[in-house]
Protein backbone atom coordinates (compact mmCIF):
# COMPACT_ATOMS: atom_id res chain seq x y z
CA UNK A 1 0.00 0.00 0.00
CA UNK A 2 2.95 2.10 -0.66
CA UNK A 3 2.01 6.37 -0.07
CA UNK A 4 -1.82 6.76 -0.73
CA UNK A 5 -4.71 7.85 -0.22
CA UNK A 6 -5.24 8.65 3.38
CA UNK A 7 -9.16 9.73 4.38
CA UNK A 8 -9.70 11.93 8.14
CA UNK A 9 -13.01 12.73 9.54
CA UNK A 10 -12.82 15.49 11.70
CA UNK A 11 -10.88 18.34 10.66
CA UNK A 12 -10.77 19.67 14.41
CA UNK A 13 -7.79 19.48 16.69
CA UNK A 14 -6.80 15.69 16.32
CA UNK A 15 -7.65 15.22 12.82
CA UNK A 16 -5.97 18.61 11.16
CA UNK A 17 -2.33 17.55 13.72
CA UNK A 18 -2.66 14.09 12.50
CA UNK A 19 -3.25 15.50 8.90
CA UNK A 20 -0.23 17.99 9.53
CA UNK A 21 1.94 15.63 10.77
CA UNK A 22 1.51 12.66 7.83
CA UNK A 23 2.36 15.50 5.32
CA UNK A 24 5.29 16.62 7.50
CA UNK A 25 6.97 12.93 6.95
CA UNK A 26 5.82 13.15 3.70
CA UNK A 27 4.89 9.36 3.37
CA UNK A 28 1.90 9.56 1.85
CA UNK A 29 0.68 11.07 -1.30
CA UNK A 30 -3.00 12.70 -0.49
CA UNK A 31 -4.77 13.35 2.66
CA UNK A 32 -8.31 14.39 2.65
CA UNK A 33 -10.15 16.07 5.10
CA UNK A 34 -13.93 16.08 6.04
CA UNK A 35 -15.69 17.59 8.59
CA UNK A 36 -19.26 18.56 8.67
CA UNK A 37 -17.92 22.25 9.56
CA UNK A 38 -16.83 23.13 5.44
CA UNK A 39 -15.40 26.11 6.25
CA UNK A 40 -12.77 24.56 8.94
CA UNK A 41 -12.05 21.73 6.10
CA UNK A 42 -11.54 24.35 3.69
CA UNK A 43 -9.13 26.17 5.85
CA UNK A 44 -7.47 23.54 7.06
CA UNK A 45 -6.94 21.71 3.88
CA UNK A 46 -5.26 25.14 2.82
CA UNK A 47 -3.14 25.52 5.24
CA UNK A 48 -1.69 22.26 6.04
CA UNK A 49 -1.17 22.28 2.23
CA UNK A 50 0.65 25.19 2.05
CA UNK A 51 2.78 23.71 4.68
CA UNK A 52 4.31 21.32 2.47
CA UNK A 53 6.10 23.22 0.30
CA UNK A 54 8.72 22.41 2.61
CA UNK A 55 8.42 18.80 3.70
CA UNK A 56 10.01 15.99 1.78
CA UNK A 57 7.23 15.37 -0.74
CA UNK A 58 4.53 17.10 -1.82
CA UNK A 59 1.52 15.75 -0.38
CA UNK A 60 -1.56 16.69 -1.58
CA UNK A 61 -4.30 18.17 1.15
CA UNK A 62 -7.80 17.94 -0.26
CA UNK A 63 -10.72 19.32 1.44
CA UNK A 64 -14.22 17.30 0.61
CA UNK A 65 -17.12 19.43 1.07
CA UNK A 66 -19.17 16.35 0.93
CA UNK A 67 -18.51 12.50 2.44
CA UNK A 68 -18.99 11.55 -1.14
CA UNK A 69 -15.80 13.43 -2.23
CA UNK A 70 -13.66 11.14 0.52
CA UNK A 71 -13.66 7.96 -1.88
CA UNK A 72 -11.30 4.82 -2.03
CA UNK A 73 -9.07 5.68 0.88
CA UNK A 74 -6.74 3.27 1.85
CA UNK A 75 -7.13 4.71 5.38
CA UNK A 76 -9.47 5.95 6.95
CA UNK A 77 -9.09 8.12 10.67
CA UNK A 78 -11.97 8.69 12.23
CA UNK A 79 -11.98 11.52 14.69
CA UNK A 80 -15.18 13.00 14.10
CA UNK A 81 -16.64 13.55 17.71
CA UNK A 82 -16.96 15.74 20.74
CA UNK A 83 -13.81 15.85 23.52
CA UNK A 84 -14.19 16.10 27.29
CA UNK A 85 -13.98 19.43 28.94
CA UNK A 86 -13.45 20.29 32.42
CA UNK A 87 -14.75 16.86 35.36
CA UNK A 88 -15.63 14.88 32.12
CA UNK A 89 -14.03 11.21 31.73
CA UNK A 90 -14.24 9.90 28.96
CA UNK A 91 -17.21 7.68 29.09
CA UNK A 92 -19.37 10.48 29.48
CA UNK A 93 -18.91 11.08 25.42
CA UNK A 94 -20.63 7.72 25.01
CA UNK A 95 -23.64 8.72 23.54
CA UNK A 96 -22.93 11.56 21.55
CA UNK A 97 -20.16 10.17 19.88
CA UNK A 98 -22.25 7.00 18.92
CA UNK A 99 -24.10 9.26 17.44
CA UNK A 100 -21.98 10.96 15.26
CA UNK A 101 -19.95 7.59 14.67
CA UNK A 102 -23.05 5.95 13.05
CA UNK A 103 -23.25 8.57 10.28
CA UNK A 104 -19.88 8.58 9.74
CA UNK A 105 -19.23 4.99 9.37
CA UNK A 106 -22.34 4.58 7.34
CA UNK A 107 -20.62 7.27 4.86
CA UNK A 108 -16.96 5.38 4.87
CA UNK A 109 -18.71 2.19 4.03
CA UNK A 110 -20.50 4.06 1.21
CA UNK A 111 -17.32 5.70 -0.46
CA UNK A 112 -14.16 3.77 1.15
CA UNK A 113 -15.40 0.09 0.98
CA UNK A 114 -12.00 -1.54 1.01
CA UNK A 115 -10.52 0.99 3.79
CA UNK A 116 -8.83 0.39 6.85
CA UNK A 117 -10.33 2.43 9.53
CA UNK A 118 -8.52 4.06 12.49
CA UNK A 119 -10.65 4.96 15.11
CA UNK A 120 -9.64 8.20 17.75
CA UNK A 121 -13.31 9.15 18.49
CA UNK A 122 -13.95 8.34 22.57
CA UNK A 123 -14.37 6.69 24.30
CA UNK A 124 -12.24 4.65 22.39
CA UNK A 125 -12.61 0.86 22.79
CA UNK A 126 -16.37 1.31 22.13
CA UNK A 127 -16.12 3.63 19.42
CA UNK A 128 -13.83 1.05 17.55
CA UNK A 129 -16.87 -1.75 18.68
CA UNK A 130 -18.99 0.55 17.39
CA UNK A 131 -17.35 0.60 13.81
CA UNK A 132 -17.51 -3.28 14.26
CA UNK A 133 -20.61 -4.11 14.64
CA UNK A 134 -22.07 -1.57 12.08
CA UNK A 135 -19.65 -2.66 9.39
CA UNK A 136 -19.33 -6.06 10.07
CA UNK A 137 -15.63 -5.98 8.23
CA UNK A 138 -12.82 -8.19 8.92
CA UNK A 139 -10.93 -7.50 12.19
CA UNK A 140 -8.18 -6.85 10.79
CA UNK A 141 -9.39 -3.51 9.27
CA UNK A 142 -10.37 -1.90 12.54
CA UNK A 143 -8.07 -0.58 14.70
CA UNK A 144 -8.47 1.88 17.63
CA UNK A 145 -5.67 4.44 18.49
CA UNK A 146 -5.13 4.50 21.95
CA UNK A 147 -1.78 2.32 22.71
CA UNK A 148 0.16 4.36 20.70
CA UNK A 149 -0.74 7.66 22.82
CA UNK A 150 -0.38 5.74 25.95
CA UNK A 151 2.76 4.63 25.02
CA UNK A 152 4.45 7.73 24.38
CA UNK A 153 2.80 9.44 27.58
CA UNK A 154 4.51 6.39 29.16
CA UNK A 155 7.79 6.75 27.59
CA UNK A 156 7.62 10.29 28.93
CA UNK A 157 6.93 9.23 32.41
CA UNK A 158 10.03 7.26 32.37
CA UNK A 159 12.25 9.76 30.92
CA UNK A 160 10.94 12.17 33.57
CA UNK A 161 11.92 9.82 36.27
CA UNK A 162 15.24 8.40 34.94
CA UNK A 163 16.73 11.80 33.43
CA UNK A 164 18.18 9.54 30.19
CA UNK A 165 17.65 7.51 27.06
CA UNK A 166 14.73 10.05 25.69
CA UNK A 167 13.97 8.38 22.49
CA UNK A 168 14.94 5.05 23.92
CA UNK A 169 11.97 4.15 25.90
CA UNK A 170 9.64 1.86 24.71
CA UNK A 171 6.00 1.85 26.81
CA UNK A 172 3.74 -1.16 27.27
CA UNK A 173 -0.10 -1.52 28.19
CA UNK A 174 -2.90 -2.62 27.91
CA UNK A 175 -6.44 -2.75 28.74
CA UNK A 176 -8.98 0.17 27.92
CA UNK A 177 -8.38 3.59 27.29
CA UNK A 178 -9.72 4.92 30.11
CA UNK A 179 -9.27 5.12 33.73
CA UNK A 180 -8.57 0.93 33.99
CA UNK A 181 -5.68 0.88 31.32
CA UNK A 182 -3.02 -1.06 32.63
CA UNK A 183 0.73 0.46 32.19
CA UNK A 184 3.30 -2.58 32.22
CA UNK A 185 6.75 -0.56 33.17
CA UNK A 186 7.74 -4.38 34.92
CA UNK A 187 7.90 -5.40 30.61
CA UNK A 188 8.76 -1.95 29.50
CA UNK A 189 12.40 -1.01 28.22
CA UNK A 190 14.91 1.86 28.19
CA UNK A 191 17.15 0.67 24.98
CA UNK A 192 16.45 -2.88 25.61
CA UNK A 193 17.40 -2.54 29.53
CA UNK A 194 14.44 -3.23 31.69
CA UNK A 195 12.97 -0.56 33.34
CA UNK A 196 12.56 -3.20 36.42
CA UNK A 197 16.52 -2.89 36.96
CA UNK A 198 16.75 0.79 36.81
CA UNK A 199 13.53 2.45 38.90
CA UNK A 200 12.52 1.18 41.91
CA UNK A 201 8.63 -0.16 42.68
CA UNK A 202 7.90 3.20 44.14
CA UNK A 203 8.88 5.28 41.36
CA UNK A 204 7.11 2.43 39.14
CA UNK A 205 3.98 2.72 40.74
CA UNK A 206 4.29 6.50 39.73
CA UNK A 207 4.80 6.39 36.20
CA UNK A 208 1.70 4.04 36.19
CA UNK A 209 -0.44 6.43 38.07
CA UNK A 210 0.57 9.77 35.51
CA UNK A 211 0.43 7.34 32.66
CA UNK A 212 -3.13 6.89 33.33
CA UNK A 213 -3.71 10.49 34.67
CA UNK A 214 -1.99 11.72 30.85
CA UNK A 215 -5.14 12.45 28.88
CA UNK A 216 -6.83 14.33 32.32
CA UNK A 217 -3.59 16.28 32.86
CA UNK A 218 -3.96 17.75 29.64
CA UNK A 219 -7.62 18.63 29.71
CA UNK A 220 -6.54 20.62 33.03
CA UNK A 221 -4.49 22.61 31.47
CA UNK A 222 -6.14 23.28 28.40
CA UNK A 223 -9.78 23.02 28.69
CA UNK A 224 -10.00 20.51 25.95
CA UNK A 225 -8.26 17.46 25.52
CA UNK A 226 -4.65 16.73 23.35
CA UNK A 227 -3.92 16.61 20.04
CA UNK A 228 -0.42 17.10 19.49
CA UNK A 229 0.53 13.42 20.93
CA UNK A 230 -2.42 11.76 19.78
CA UNK A 231 -2.33 13.21 15.88
CA UNK A 232 1.19 11.99 15.97
CA UNK A 233 0.16 8.63 17.80
CA UNK A 234 -2.23 8.72 14.37
CA UNK A 235 0.07 9.09 11.70
CA UNK A 236 2.40 6.83 13.33
CA UNK A 237 0.13 4.21 12.20
CA UNK A 238 -1.03 5.21 9.20
CA UNK A 239 2.57 5.04 8.13
CA UNK A 240 3.19 1.75 9.35
CA UNK A 241 0.55 0.45 7.55
CA UNK A 242 1.38 2.88 4.15
CA UNK A 243 4.81 1.26 4.48
CA UNK A 244 3.60 -2.31 5.61
CA UNK A 245 6.42 -1.83 8.37
CA UNK A 246 5.07 -4.82 10.53
CA UNK A 247 5.84 -2.66 14.02
CA UNK A 248 4.17 -3.74 17.17
CA UNK A 249 1.72 -1.33 18.77
CA UNK A 250 -0.45 -1.57 21.58
CA UNK A 251 -3.97 -0.81 19.87
CA UNK A 252 -7.50 -1.31 20.20
CA UNK A 253 -8.71 -4.53 18.39
CA UNK A 254 -11.20 -7.11 18.53
CA UNK A 255 -10.89 -10.35 20.10
CA UNK A 256 -11.69 -13.53 19.60
CA UNK A 257 -10.58 -15.83 21.81
CA UNK A 258 -7.31 -14.05 22.79
CA UNK A 259 -7.01 -13.20 26.32
CA UNK A 260 -9.93 -15.14 26.84
CA UNK A 261 -12.31 -12.97 25.94
CA UNK A 262 -14.29 -12.35 22.79
CA UNK A 263 -16.91 -9.82 20.55
CA UNK A 264 -14.95 -6.89 23.01
CA UNK A 265 -12.49 -4.19 21.35
CA UNK A 266 -9.55 -3.73 24.39
CA UNK A 267 -5.78 -2.61 23.98
CA UNK A 268 -3.37 -5.17 23.05
CA UNK A 269 -0.08 -5.59 21.31
CA UNK A 270 -0.95 -6.43 17.78
CA UNK A 271 1.71 -6.04 15.01
CA UNK A 272 0.90 -3.39 12.57
CA UNK A 273 1.45 -3.69 8.48
CA UNK A 274 -0.34 -3.17 4.68
CA UNK A 275 -3.55 -5.00 5.79
CA UNK A 276 -3.94 -3.17 9.17
CA UNK A 277 -3.76 -5.75 12.80
CA UNK A 278 -1.24 -8.35 11.02
CA UNK A 279 -1.07 -10.50 14.40
CA UNK A 280 -2.73 -9.92 18.04
CA UNK A 281 0.62 -10.71 20.43
CA UNK A 282 -1.23 -12.67 23.39
CA UNK A 283 1.07 -11.92 26.51
CA UNK A 284 0.94 -14.38 29.29
CA UNK A 285 -0.36 -12.61 32.53
CA UNK A 286 0.39 -13.32 35.88
CA UNK A 287 -2.76 -13.64 38.26
CA UNK A 288 -2.80 -10.19 39.06
CA UNK A 289 -2.36 -8.78 35.74
CA UNK A 290 -5.54 -11.12 34.67
CA UNK A 291 -7.63 -9.56 37.53
CA UNK A 292 -6.67 -5.96 35.88
CA UNK A 293 -7.57 -6.79 32.33
CA UNK A 294 -10.81 -8.03 33.67
CA UNK A 295 -11.88 -5.26 35.43
CA UNK A 296 -10.93 -3.75 32.33
CA UNK A 297 -12.89 -5.17 29.51
CA UNK A 298 -15.73 -5.45 31.99
CA UNK A 299 -15.60 -1.83 31.90
CA UNK A 300 -16.08 -1.79 28.01
CA UNK A 301 -18.85 -4.33 28.40
CA UNK A 302 -20.72 -1.91 30.24
CA UNK A 303 -20.43 0.87 27.80
CA UNK A 304 -21.42 -1.66 24.77
CA UNK A 305 -24.30 -2.45 26.90
CA UNK A 306 -25.86 0.59 27.77
CA UNK A 307 -25.48 0.96 23.84
CA UNK A 308 -27.58 -2.26 23.30
CA UNK A 309 -29.91 -1.06 25.91
CA UNK A 310 -30.87 2.10 23.85
CA UNK A 311 -31.25 -0.10 20.97
CA UNK A 312 -28.10 1.41 19.22
CA UNK A 313 -27.03 -1.30 17.24
CA UNK A 314 -31.00 -2.24 15.67
N1 LIG B 1 -8.01 7.86 21.10
C1 LIG B 1 -7.30 8.82 21.64
O1 LIG B 1 -6.23 8.58 22.19
C2 LIG B 1 -7.79 10.24 21.55
C3 LIG B 1 -6.89 11.30 21.72
C4 LIG B 1 -7.39 12.61 21.61
C5 LIG B 1 -8.73 12.84 21.32
N2 LIG B 1 -9.56 11.77 21.19
C6 LIG B 1 -10.96 11.95 20.84
O2 LIG B 1 -11.03 12.37 19.48
C7 LIG B 1 -12.22 13.14 19.26
C8 LIG B 1 -11.86 14.45 18.58
O3 LIG B 1 -11.10 15.26 19.44
P1 LIG B 1 -10.65 16.74 18.96
O4 LIG B 1 -9.86 17.31 20.05
O5 LIG B 1 -10.09 16.66 17.59
O6 LIG B 1 -12.08 17.45 18.90
P2 LIG B 1 -12.49 18.72 18.00
O7 LIG B 1 -13.77 19.22 18.54
O8 LIG B 1 -11.35 19.65 17.87
O9 LIG B 1 -12.74 18.06 16.56
C9 LIG B 1 -13.77 17.18 16.31
C10 LIG B 1 -14.35 17.53 14.96
O10 LIG B 1 -15.34 16.57 14.61
C11 LIG B 1 -16.27 17.26 13.77
N3 LIG B 1 -17.49 16.49 13.61
C12 LIG B 1 -18.50 16.33 14.48
N4 LIG B 1 -19.46 15.57 13.92
C13 LIG B 1 -19.05 15.23 12.68
C14 LIG B 1 -19.59 14.47 11.62
N5 LIG B 1 -20.80 13.88 11.74
N6 LIG B 1 -18.89 14.35 10.48
C15 LIG B 1 -17.69 14.97 10.34
N7 LIG B 1 -17.12 15.71 11.32
C16 LIG B 1 -17.79 15.84 12.47
C17 LIG B 1 -16.46 18.60 14.47
O11 LIG B 1 -17.04 19.58 13.61
C18 LIG B 1 -15.04 18.91 14.94
O12 LIG B 1 -14.38 19.77 14.04
C19 LIG B 1 -12.85 13.30 20.65
O13 LIG B 1 -13.86 12.34 20.82
C20 LIG B 1 -11.70 13.04 21.60
O14 LIG B 1 -12.12 12.58 22.86
C21 LIG B 1 -9.11 10.50 21.30
O1 LIG C 1 -8.19 12.61 27.40
C1 LIG C 1 -9.01 12.66 26.49
O2 LIG C 1 -10.23 12.78 26.69
C2 LIG C 1 -8.54 12.58 25.06
C3 LIG C 1 -7.68 11.40 24.77
O3 LIG C 1 -8.35 10.22 25.06
C4 LIG C 1 -6.36 11.46 25.47
O4 LIG C 1 -6.01 10.51 26.16
O5 LIG C 1 -5.65 12.47 25.30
Amino acid sequence: MVGRKVGIVGAGSVGATAAYSLTMTGRCHEVILYDIDSDLTVGKAIDIGQSTSYSPRGTIVTPALHPSEMKDCDIVVITAGVPRKGDMTRADLLMINAKIMKEVVANVMKYSPDAIIICVSNPLDIMTYVIHKMTNWDRSRIIGMAGALDGARMAYEIYKKVGFGSGQVKGMLIGDHGQNMIPMPEISSIGGVPLEQIVTKGDMQDIIARTKDGGAQIVKHLGTSAYYAPGRAVAVMVEAMLDDSQIVMPSSVLLDGEYGYSDVCVGVPVVLGGNGVEKIIELELDGETKAKFKISVDSIKDGIEILEKNNFFV
